[in-house]
């Protein structure tokens, strides 16, 4: 199987703490991953140390794109390889979502170089897969936290770039467009893109093909989602306290209630 991003021994050091602790990992090509396990795991931390975003000094090990050292890649040659959607991202709050979309566009552009048809043709196409088009001249610090989120979402999708890292992409979207983002995501990765997130619904994460649970700065589990192994894993790093169903075939992570109190129940 062909990969598309490769860790190994990577740790991380975040204030005086290490917060990854010598992490080997193999993301498949053309597929999904979702990187689950409780807050203050390291989730966030892998991400932004497989996008290359974490300060050199801050982390040993290696990570490769597509075959290549990240470490030796051209910034402007990984930008368009590698896309990235952090947590609570800012964004310039007086650009129009048009311009905000147009930002995905930048690793393509010549320094200076007006936008050509195929920038154009791609932001469009961005805005309209996250149902954003019709407020393209609106101002992004306009816009509520889930429209927001969309635009963002926009922009790092115009970059149509083979591998997308998303961290928390769900967050202030509402069901409908969580479901979007779903299909959406299902429809890259059809196409051939390589999709990398960061979940807390973890009913959505187990529509990934595989899932990275971990805790503590380590992986403690990667499997697939459909695999028993998988969901008894899951389990056990939330402590017990999610049971994974299989409802109308899909798999759903559920509140394990120690004194179960049933909402379906009448009142006495
Ligand atoms: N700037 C920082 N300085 C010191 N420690 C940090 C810093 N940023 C994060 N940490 C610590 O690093 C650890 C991992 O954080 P990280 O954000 O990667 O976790 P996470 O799994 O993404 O958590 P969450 O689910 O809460 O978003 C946590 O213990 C966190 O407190």
């Amino acid at each position: 199987m062909k990969i598309a991003l490769q860790a190994r021994g990577l740790t991380a050091r975040l204030g005086q703490a290490e917060v990854l602790h010598g992490i080997d990992l193999a993301l498949p090509r053309g597929r999904w991953t979702s990187v689950v396990g409780p807050n203050g795991a390291g989730k966030s931390t892998l991400l932004k140390a497989l996008a290359g975003l974490l300060p050199r000094d801050h982390h040993g090990g290696s990570v490769h794109l597509l075959g290549q050292s990240l470490a030796d890649l051209p910034a402007r040659q990984r930008a368009r390889q590698m896309a990235w959607l952090g947590q609570n991202e800012g964004s310039a709050e007086d650009l129009s979502v048009y311009d905000v979309a147009m930002l995905g566009r930048l690793p393509h552009q010549a320094w200076l170089a007006a936008p050509n048809a195929a920038d154009h043709a791609a932001v469009q196409q961005a805005l309209r897969d996250t149902q954003a088009w019709a407020w393209r001249d609106r101002v992004l610090g306009q816009l509520s936290g889930g429209e927001r989120q969309r635009v963002l979402l926009a922009r790092v999708l115009a970059v149509q770039a083979p591998v997308l890292l998303m961290d928390e992409p769900l967050a202030n979207l509402d069901p409908p467009h969580q479901a979007d983002w779903l299909e959406l995501v299902r429809r890259l990765v059809a196409g051939g893109t390589t999709v990398v997130s960061v979940l807390h619904e973890i009913s959505v994460a187990l529509h990934a093909d595989e899932l990275v649970v971990m805790a503590g700065g380590r992986i403690t589990h990667q499997g697939l989602c459909g695999d028993a192994a998988t969901h008894r894993a899951l389990e056990a790093v939330f402590d017990q306290r999610i049971r994974v169903h299989r409802v109308q075939d899909q798999w759903l992570a559920l509140p394990h209630l120690v004194s179960p109190m049933s909402p379906l129940s009448s009142p006495t």
